[in-house]
């Protein structure tokens, strides 16, 4: 509370000695901290930790049990019933305070139980993939977890990382990076160690100092050294995680959530003065219509609701633990049931996390040494995010060949060009002796641009229009065996010089090709099928070229194997492109923003869409998309933006998680559709007999119990079974037919609740003399039961769209709460038991007559049903 009141504040407090200390030079930060570029040691590592503890932020460690209780109370439904709990405490209704306690706490403890098992389980399988970053400590530099980072530390960065806490740049290369998680900025911001002050905009802000680089931003490209000023909750990020600004925005299931909790919460504070009054006015008995009030009250609160909703969210996330996925964000499993697209990236994704190097080829397609060579060297050589191919190349030089052969041993590292998406290439310069060489790989189109001439022979060759021809014929080859390539050249004797840039990157010589062998996940055919099956279409968007994702496609089953390419996506405009990815499953040579693109306009066109991706290419389009979903060795920028994470190789899970995000949505609806319908039919029912009758329909105490029992029948609902048609399809938002239903079958129950209430009053003689306190608690009686089992019985009419609904039947969880439910109204009613609750005697003759009602309305509600099923083809 007190971080969140100051916040800016304290914020302005960080920034003012933020921005002085950018100000220092590298040997005043260094001794101010008492650190050096070697780095810490062990000593002063221990000592630092102790002081300033865990480099984390609340938000991102699991919460403690009492927080998760708490959150479990933080809900309006608890706080309505809870303030009619504490008014009936105060006004003395002992029993009512504690029929209404005893509901809260089921409510708030089961959605406890259910909630703090999922994120135990989360947690654990987080802590399989903690975020590391790589820090200098006595002069070695290792990956450490991120946690583990102090104040003075010395911390590496490159392309792909995320800074782990707020440090000063002691040196940089082209660093660019990514600030929006904290200035909401989306464009890249380069940093720079060394800066002259009159470059700073004139209000700068401490996120404009060039070389001061925050927690919670990432690296987009380029490398760094680091020296770490403050951690954990010190940090800027540590401020926004704590307070509430930081939490993503709502999705559609929160604001439609939202909408129907302030709708129900409307409808109660309309229709509760109103029965108080009426009830006051005809009765003459104030006190009376107060507790019957709050009792009407009370039953017009869906106190289960959030129980409900987050048992079930948590329930599937655990389910999907269980499976090896983890679940970041709750909601992530109600939108990954809600897609009818699944975007994803090739590599990785749909083909196994393990490329290897099957040919190294001259410009001919005969195989060459020396290609590997230039090749190792490009790789090995790079500091930034290695990526699946420069791993590849980098294993097969260290299994078949020894290092020392390929490498002179005089060989130095000058400069190095990071890769970037648009550009598609990387280079490496390297010296020996007095010679300086430029290594370039990248993809074919882009190299061929960079290269003048083509090394055939051993001999350096002018590039011709045949030459040219010749290689592209070489590089399809290649492709339509399954091989994902990467063409390499470079060039010798440049001036000597000390830092290249993208323009040196030209003249070259085009040496020869790489090809990765890239298969597709053995399952993956199989998931993309069943995801077909289930009304997901599976589009996949790569920065490859389009000869070896047609290949891919077929392997794994895709069939259109019509390309869009990155320039074509450039130049049609939202609409147009929209058409487009209609018609299209396979995109190419997309940089991440023309991915990202392809999510919005999609999103922006109705569907719900998921995307699939494991590189820092695939970040952006990630954020972008309804449900983000990433693997196990994606980067660690990727797994922080994604909701999902599967630590299993297989697709096959996605398949489950789609039904799992189905299954807790339907089951939601389910509470909510016949919660609101039937509240809504009760609030009739109440009114009118509170017109007619001269007593109260119900006591108080009677129409909380009857509640009571009514919810512990629906706490089975997160655990009950779905219709396979409800799973079938995608399941978006879709709140709106919930008006249309509640106004179709509230009312019929009411019908039948004033048969009930005719039938007592004229059948059973209760009209002849209302004032007998006996024919009263007879009437409360029966009425109490006909409510009663209406309710539970409905629910196993309204959970499933056949007809009759016991066809497929509910879960045994839901049928024994349910059976539970009328065992022990009937005893209430039935046992002495029914004097505590002043409940009257009823007549044996009342039985046959109530289920010949309750009977007639499960008909009329059935074959309503059959009629609303066939006329919208939905159900709940
Ligand atoms: N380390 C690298 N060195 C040189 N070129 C690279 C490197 N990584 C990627 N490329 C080139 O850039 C292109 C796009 O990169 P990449 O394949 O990683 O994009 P992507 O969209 O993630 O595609 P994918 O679906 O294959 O994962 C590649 O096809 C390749 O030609
Ligand atoms: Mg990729």
């Amino acid at each position: 509370m007190f971080i969140k009141k100051n916040h800016t504040a304290l914020a302005a407090a960080k920034q003012t000695e933020l921005k002085q200390l950018s100000g220092y030079s590298q040997e005043q930060i260094l001794a101010q901290l008492h650190t050096r570029l070697s780095g810490l040691d062990e000593a002063e590592v221990g000592k630092r930790q102790l002081q300033y503890g865990e480099n984390t932020v609340q938000s991102q460690s699991a919460l403690p049990a009492y927080r998760v209780l708490l959150a479990a109370f933080n809900d309006p439904f608890v706080y309505v019933l809870l303030f009619l709990m504490i008014v009936s405490a105060l006004t003395n209704d002992r029993d009512g305070a504690i029929v209404m306690a005893i509901m809260i706490l089921l409510s708030v403890l089961i959605r406890f139980t259910q909630e703090y098992r999922s994120q135990k389980a989360s947690a654990a399988l987080t802590k399989l993939i903690q975020n590391t970053t790589a820090v200098t400590r006595d002069g070695i530099t290792r990956e450490l977890p991120m946690d583990a980072v102090v104040p003075g530390d010395i911390v590496t960065l490159s392309t792909g990382d995320m800074i782990p806490a707020d440090a000063y740049l002691l040196k940089t290369k082209d660093l660019f990076v990514n600030q929006s998680s904290l200035t909401g900025e989306a464009m890249p911001v380069e940093k720079k160690a060394d800066y002259d002050t009159a470059e700073l905009p004139q209000e700068a802000t401490a996120f404009d100092y060039p070389n001061l680089v925050y927690m919670g931003t990432d690296v987009l490209s380029g490398s760094g050294v680091a020296v770490i000023l403050k951690t954990g909750s010190a940090t800027f990020f540590g401020d926004i995680a704590e307070s509430a600004s930081a939490v993503q925005g709502p999705s559609n299931f929160d604001t439609g959530m939202r909408r129907i909790s302030r709708f129900l919460i409307t409808m109660m504070m309309i229709l509760v003065p109103i029965v108080f009054l009426i009830n006051g006015l005809t009765k003459r008995d104030w006190t009376q219509a107060f507790f019957f009030a709050i009792a009407v009250a009370v039953g017009l609160t869906p106190e289960m609701l959030p129980m409900i909703v987050n048992s079930n969210l948590a329930k599937g996330a655990l389910a999907m633990a269980k499976k090896k996925v983890i679940v970041k964000q709750l909601h992530a499993i109600q939108n990954l049931g809600a897609i009818d697209t699944l975007f994803t990236d090739k590599t990785g994704t749909i083909t196994e996390d393990r490329v290897v190097v099957m040919r190294y080829v001259d410009a001919l397609g005969e195989k060459d040494d020396s290609v590997l060579r230039l090749a190792y060297m490009n790789s090995n050589y790079q500091t930034g995010w290695r990526n699946l191919m420069d791993q590849a190349v980098i294993d097969y030089v260290e299994k078949h060949k020894s290092e020392r052969q390929l490498l002179p041993g005089t060989l130095t590292k000058v400069d190095e060009i990071p890769f970037d998406f648009d550009r598609r290439r990387l280079t490496v310069v390297v010296q020996n002796d007095d010679h300086q060489w430029m290594i370039t790989k990248g993809a074919f189109e882009e190299m061929i641009q960079v290269s003048d001439y083509v090394l055939i022979d051993g001999q350096v060759t002018p590039m011709t229009g045949a030459l040219h021809d010749r290689l592209v014929q070489t590089n399809e080859q290649l492709n339509q065996s399954g091989m994902r390539v990467l063409a390499v050249a470079y060039r010798q004797d440049v001036h000597t010089q000390n830092v290249y840039t993208i323009a040196d990157e030209h003249n070259m010589i085009l040496a020869g090709f790489l090809g990765f062998l890239d298969p597709a996940k053995p399952d993956a055919k199989e998931a993309i099928s069943l995801l077909n099956d289930h009304g997901v279409r599976v589009k996949v968007l790569t920065g490859d070229n389009a000869i070896i994702t047609q290949h891919v496609a077929t392997q794994v089953g895709i069939t259109n194997t019509a390309v869009l390419a990155g320039n074509d996506v450039d130049d049609l405009d939202d609409q147009a492109l929209a058409k487009a990815v209609a018609t299209h499953d396979l995109f190419v040579k997309l940089n991440p923003l023309q991915k990202a693109r392809i999510i919005s306009v999609m999103k922006g066109h109705g569907h719900t869409v998921g995307f699939m991706g494991d590189g820092i290419n695939d970040a952006p389009a990630l954020r972008q998309a309804d449900v983000g979903i990433s693997v196990e060795n994606a980067a660690d920028i990727t797994k922080e933006v994604s909701g999902i994470i599967l630590l299993e190789k297989s697709l096959l899970v996605l398949e489950d998680g789609i039904l799992e995000g189905r299954r807790v949505y339907a089951n939601a609806m389910k509470y909510i559709k016949m919660t609101v319908s039937s509240n809504f039919g009760n609030a009739l029912s109440v009114l009118i007999a509170s017109i007619f009758l001269p007593f109260l329909p119900m006591l108080s105490i009677q129409l909380l119990v009857q509640n009571l029992i009514y919810d512990t029948a629906q706490m089975a609902i997160p655990w009950d079974n779905v219709d396979p048609e409800t799973l079938a399809q995608p399941t978006p938002w879709r709140a709106e037919g919930l008006f249309r239903y509640t106004v179709l079958f509230g009312p019929v129950s009411s019908v039948f609740d004033v048969l009930t209430f005719l039938f007592l009053w004229f059948g059973l003689g209760v009209g002849n003399d209302p004032s007998s306190l006996a024919l009263q608690g007879m009437f409360q009686a029966g009425w109490f039961i006909e409510g009663l089992f209406t309710q539970a019985l409905i629910v196993n009419v309204f959970r499933t769209r056949h007809v009759p609904s016991f066809k497929t039947p509910a879960s045994a969880v839901v049928l024994l709460a349910t059976g539970l439910a009328l065992a022990i109204g009937g005893l209430l009613v039935l046992t002495p038991l029914r004097v505590a609750f002043d409940f009257g005697t009823l007549p044996g003759q009342f039985w046959p007559w109530v289920l010949l009602i309750i009977g007639g309305y499960v008909l009329t509600v059935e074959a309503m049903k059959a009629v609303y099923v066939k006329r919208t083809g939905t159900w709940l």
